[in-house]
């Protein structure tokens, strides 16, 4: 893998002596290798809402080594004390195996040196064999934000990347709002990468700081910068303009050879180019091996177990790694999908470690029903009549408020009373009530009674919770435990009311999804009804049939 060697080469130098200037490809020859480099730690910790420990962030290092990237930016030592002590713990406890550890900083201040600029120091005492400066490529910028003039603006990056290649770290430049710099002063921009570059920098990062780029411009700077200076060049891209991934790939396309992306797109304002659909991009439409063997298979639940340190939930419509990434619904699709899955994919799932999945709703065919069977683990190929008949069932009961598609449990029972001709019951409803008092001192108390019928006993259970439909469940629990002990086993996962608003206002239909879990998974079943309390039970009285078939337990 081309970009690990560099990392390996650079690991041998590392601290004692990072690639030697003539080691570098030769100006306007294609670098051999490709830098898929990311930021979460640093860019992707701008991100409003985003807030990591230390421990955080050493757990997210070890999850992007192993999915394979080059180079992991861990942030700004010297800035905050959570950076600085990120770089000493991950000098003493993190060992990757495919990543260089990246530490970020500016240039030395203006009128100073490089040598006397305490944030400079913080960056070698890091122990970071990489160093990312970020420099002001726009005239305006140097002017008006840094105060200085453009020449001590050059003499800045100058001095600091010698300064560091002699304290022999690789050094990358991000030349922060270099797209819109180029536009205002070509000239200037251009000088900013050649000084860079012949100072020693490996790598000359051209970044869309406002995100405001659209990708045809890019493919035209990055292709005149890179014949203008032969730089190696890479591509730093904000989304703001929602076109982040398609400016990176443009600026590959262009001859950039170095990509900055953070997992799950997460990054200052609107976020930073997503590393997983750059990187897929990469591997699978373009065929360059950028990650390690088997790193991209890797990708969903890398992304998934990054958005959980962080705290944030998976984005379901997440390209490639989205639980929805592969999710289909339209009949006519599965129809296709039937014969070859490929004529609605554009690649396998399995390639990025997701699956294909069918969503039952009233959009459904036949061959959404055959398919979600079979992934249910019946086969109804050829029974026509049956198929067709559950299609008109859940078409009739969409119209009524229920939709199947994430209510699998629920789906399966129907599909079951269709294929046999009777509901399992493990259980016969009599009647149930709730009462609700409020008990004049602000506080409320909430009563439920369920009479039924379990292996020919009748049973009357009483239950009292924080809320009716909590009172009703204990109820019922109690009512079935006694004659099914593994029902102890189930617990409530989650459970989620919506209002259909058919009615406008609280006379409106309710519908409740409820996901259960026991034995070592979960399900999720659906209720439908003119209130919260019969749909809640009908989710309920689903979820534990449901599940206690799935414990193996016999009905009645
Ligand atoms: C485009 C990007 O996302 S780049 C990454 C940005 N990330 C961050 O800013 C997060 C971390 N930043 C911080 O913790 C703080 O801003 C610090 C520690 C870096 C600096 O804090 P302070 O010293 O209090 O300065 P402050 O944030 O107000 O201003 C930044 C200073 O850096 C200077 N500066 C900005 N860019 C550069 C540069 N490329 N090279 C040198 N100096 C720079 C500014 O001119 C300003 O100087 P001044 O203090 O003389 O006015
Ligand atoms: C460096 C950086 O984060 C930017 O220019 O957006």
């Amino acid at each position: 893998m081309a970009h690990h060697d560099g990392g390996r080469a650079a690991d041998d130098a590392s601290l004692t002596g990072a690639l030697p200037l003539d080691a570098r490809p030769a100006r306007g020859v294609a670098a051999p290798d490709f830098h898929v480099f990311d930021t979460t730690l640093r860019d992707g910790a701008q991100r409003e809402g985003i807030s990591l420990s230390v421990e955080d962030k050493l757990t997210i290092a070890r999850l992007l080594d192993e999915f394979g990237v080059g180079f992991v930016e861990g942030g700004w030592p010297g800035a905050n004390p959570r950076d600085t002590e990120f770089f000493r713990r991950a000098a003493e406890d993190l060992t990757l195996h495919n990543a260089q550890l990246v530490a970020f900083g500016a240039t030395r201040r203006p009128g100073g040196t490089a040598a006397d600029d305490l944030q400079v120091q913080a960056l070698l005492e890091s122990g970071a064999p990489v160093i990312t400066l970020v420099a002001k490529s726009h005239d305006r910028h140097v002017e008006q934000a840094l105060r200085t003039t453009l020449d001590e603006n050059l003499a800045m990056i100058r001095d600091t990347v010698s300064y560091l290649r002699e304290q022999g770290r690789r050094v990358f430049l991000d030349c922060e709002h270099f797209f819109d710099g180029y536009r205002a002063n070509p000239q200037y921009a251009t000088s900013v990468v050649r000084t860079a570059y012949d100072a020693g920098a490996e790598v000359a990062v051209l970044c869309d700081t406002n995100g405001g780029m659209l990708p045809g411009q890019v493919r035209a700077v990055v292709s005149t910068v890179l014949a203008d200076t032969g730089a190696r060049l890479g591509i730093h891209a904000q989304d703001d303009s929602g076109c982040a991934v398609a400016n990176t790939l443009a600026a590959v396309d262009a001859g950039a050879t170095h990509v900055q992306c953070t997992a799950n797109g997460y990054g200052e304002r609107v976020g930073n180019a997503n590393l997983f659909p750059v990187v897929a991009a990469l591997e699978l439409k373009y065929g360059r091996n950028v990650l390690p063997p088997g790193g991209l298979a890797l990708m969903t639940r890398i992304s998934h177990a990054i958005a959980e340190t962080v705290g944030l939930a998976p984005s379901t419509h997440q390209p490639y790694v989205g639980v929805s990434a592969f999710a289909h619904k339209a009949g006519l699709h599965a129809s296709a999908i039937k014969v070859d899955p490929d004529l609605y994919q554009h690649i396998d799932p399995e390639l990025v470690g997701n699956t294909m999945r069918m969503l039952v709703s009233d959009m459904a065919g036949r061959a959404t029903v055959e398919l979600k069977a079979r992934e249910l683990g019946y086969d109804l190929s050829g029974d026509r009549d049956l198929l067709a008949r559950l299609v008109e069932r859940v078409k009739e009961r969409e119209l009524r408020g229920y939709t199947y598609e994430s209510a699998d449990a629920s789906f399966e029972l129907l599909l079951r009373t269709e294929i046999t001709g009777d509901p399992l019951e493990f259980f016969r409803i009599e009647s149930w009530r709730t009462i609700a008092e409020s008990l004049g001192d602000g506080t409320h108390a909430n009563e439920a009674t369920v009479r039924l019928w379990a292996k020919g006993e009748r049973i009357l259970s009483t239950g009292e919770g924080n809320g009716a439909v909590n009172a009703l469940d204990r109820a019922l629990r109690a009512a079935l435990e006694r004659i099914y002990p593994p029902l102890a086993e189930i617990e409530m996962a989650n459970y989620r009311v919506r209002l259909l608003g058919d009615s406008g206002g609280s006379g409106s239909t309710a519908r409740v999804t409820i996901t259960l879990r026991g034995g070592g998974s979960e399900w999720t079943t659906i209720g439908v009804g003119s209130n919260i309390l019969a749909a809640s039970w009908e989710a309920l009285a689903d979820g534990y049939t449901y599940g206690l078939s799935h414990l193996g337990v016999s009905p009645l």
